[in-house]
């Protein structure tokens, strides 16, 4: 290419950039009818037509670079994208536009922090009524109620029924099978089968007619008859007990999942304290399968608050720790994980110890890194068995890692536009991030969401 074609291109280029910044959308569509390869060539500090117009709050320029299917993840030289520009100049029309997804509503780049709710297995559909649990008579009232559901366990996995793809694809939905007592209740009178009441349905419209009906109960039991049996009473064909809960339990409906994000971690815990961890004596289910208390009148637990008696929740941290250089995050691998994923780095909370604490300790431990400040984003249940992950930011003050081979494979400071690549553009990225149910995952959404370069 010889000097004065190069000029020439680069001219053109200049052209088109400055009709995006003018707002000349006529232009911008005469410029990219002739020359399309213009779409998302950049000029000064990395500046994309797209940028440039989302600096100026052009909406139309906009509307019209994207509907040519422009690139609206590229980064200038200052790592923001043409959102976080839009966003930054208060030009809120254009970055509502900017952060819609081709699947409709759903927020790719949202303007707002991370609600608790958006995290998978936190959801709330059933209000627990915790004062009903010591009503023996309401409760056993419920529980052969025409209404009541019953969620069936075997092994701690909910037994589900899953839709396939028409194409004999992945499976596309799985749904909770529920049972009405009449079908289960030769399980409940089983002296191994052990029975939790989850709640009562929300109302969705208090003002109803309705409304001097009592809403349908929940229960979950679980039964170690086997799970070829349990399955011979759903109707559904395609019913199963999911063997891999991490895997299996990310395919259902965020309803579905938080009333199983309880029921889980309740079993759970229930399968592993069948005696009494003080003086080892049998113990007794109570208050609607949400309490054991110990046969033995002389143990001291029965005295004062005893957390042996009550489902354990284990907190643990998980955080995404941000260079020093805000555009750098550090990612680590465990051998279990799939090729080529990388996660926020996670960790116990250790008695005595504060978030921040907990947060400090579990990065340097596994990375080396030292981390200073340290701030809460959202939190979620996850029910494997029972544990609340606290999902935080937090920011590194040295930056050579060292990995603590045990626990890690490897661990790396990603930059921001490979995160931009492996989140929202897929094709061939340089690593992957954890699936959406995941709080990890949220939390690399969330830190690329901030503006945290401008
Ligand atoms: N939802 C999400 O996005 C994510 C969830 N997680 C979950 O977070 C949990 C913790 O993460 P992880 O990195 O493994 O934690 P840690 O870094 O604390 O390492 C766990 C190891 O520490 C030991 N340990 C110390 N204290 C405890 C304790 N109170 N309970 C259990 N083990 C303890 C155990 O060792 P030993 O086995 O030798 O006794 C265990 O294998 C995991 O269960 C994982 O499923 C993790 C990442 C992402
Ligand atoms: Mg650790
Ligand atoms: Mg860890
Ligand atoms: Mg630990
Ligand atoms: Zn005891």
């Amino acid at each position: 290419m010889t000097s004065l074609q190069l000029s020439a291109k680069e001219e053109m280029v200049e052209k088109f950039l400055d009709a995006a910044a003018r707002g000349d959308l006529s232009q911008v569509s005469a410029l990219l009818t002739r020359v399309p390869s213009l779409l998302n060539q950049t000029g000064y500090s990395g500046w994309t037509a797209l940028m440039l117009a989302a600096r100026n709050g052009h909406y139309h320029v906009v509307e019209g670079l994207l509907s040519h299917g422009c690139d609206k993840f590229l980064v200038n030289s200052s790592s923001q994208t043409a959102y976080d520009v839009s966003k930054f100049w208060g030009h809120r029309h254009v970055s509502n536009l900017l952060s819609r997804t081709d699947e409709g509503c759903q927020r790719v780049l949202p303007g707002t922090d991370l609600s608790p709710q958006e995290n998978y297995f936190s959801c709330e559909p059933l209000d627990r009524l915790s004062a009903k649990r010591t009503d023996k008579v309401w409760l056993e009232d419920r529980q052969s109620a025409p209404d009541t559901v019953y969620l069936l366990f075997s092994s701690l996995s909910p037994m589900v029924s899953s839709s396939q793809e028409e194409d004999g694809g992945a499976a596309a939905e799985t749904k909770l099978c529920r049972f009405t007592y009449e079908a289960v209740k030769d399980l409940i009178q089983k002296p191994s089968a052990v029975l939790i009441f989850l709640g009562v349905e929300r109302r969705k419209n208090r003002s109803s007619s309705s409304s001097s009906q009592e809403p349908p109960a929940w229960f979950a039991i679980s039964s170690d008859e086997d799970a070829a049996e349990l399955l011979k009473r759903c109707r559904e064909k395609s019913c199963s007990f999911p063997k891999t809960p991490n895997r299996d339990l990310l395919n259902l409906n965020e309803e579905d999942a938080g009333v199983v994000a309880q029921a889980r971690s309740v079993l759970a815990w229930h399968s592993r304290y069948s005696f009494c961890p003080t003086c080892g004596s049998s113990t007794r289910l109570e208050e609607g399968g949400h309490k054991r208390s110990c046969l033995n009148s002389d143990c001291s637990s029965l005295r004062g608050v005893h957390n042996t008696c009550y489902p354990r929740v284990d907190p643990v941290v998980i955080m995404l720790v941000i260079h020093p250089d805000g555009n750098h995050c550090l990612l680590g691998r465990k051998k279990i994980f799939p090729a080529g994923m990388f996660s926020c780095l996670a960790g116990f909370v250790e008695p005595g110890e504060t978030m921040e604490e907990a947060v400090r300790r579990e990065v340097e431990e596994e990375s080396g890194v030292k981390v200073g400040p340290v701030q809460y984003v959202s939190c979620q249940p996850w029910p494997m068995p029972s544990n609340l992950m606290i999902g935080c930011l937090a920011v590194a003050i040295s930056t050579d890692i060292k990995v603590d081979e045990n626990e890690i494979e490897e661990a790396r400071w990603f930059p921001r536009q490979q995160v931009i690549d492996s989140l929202f553009r897929g094709a061939r990225p340089a690593f992957t991030v954890p699936p959406r149910q995941t709080i990890a995952h949220q939390l690399i959404r969330h830190w690329i969401h901030m503006n945290s370069n401008l």
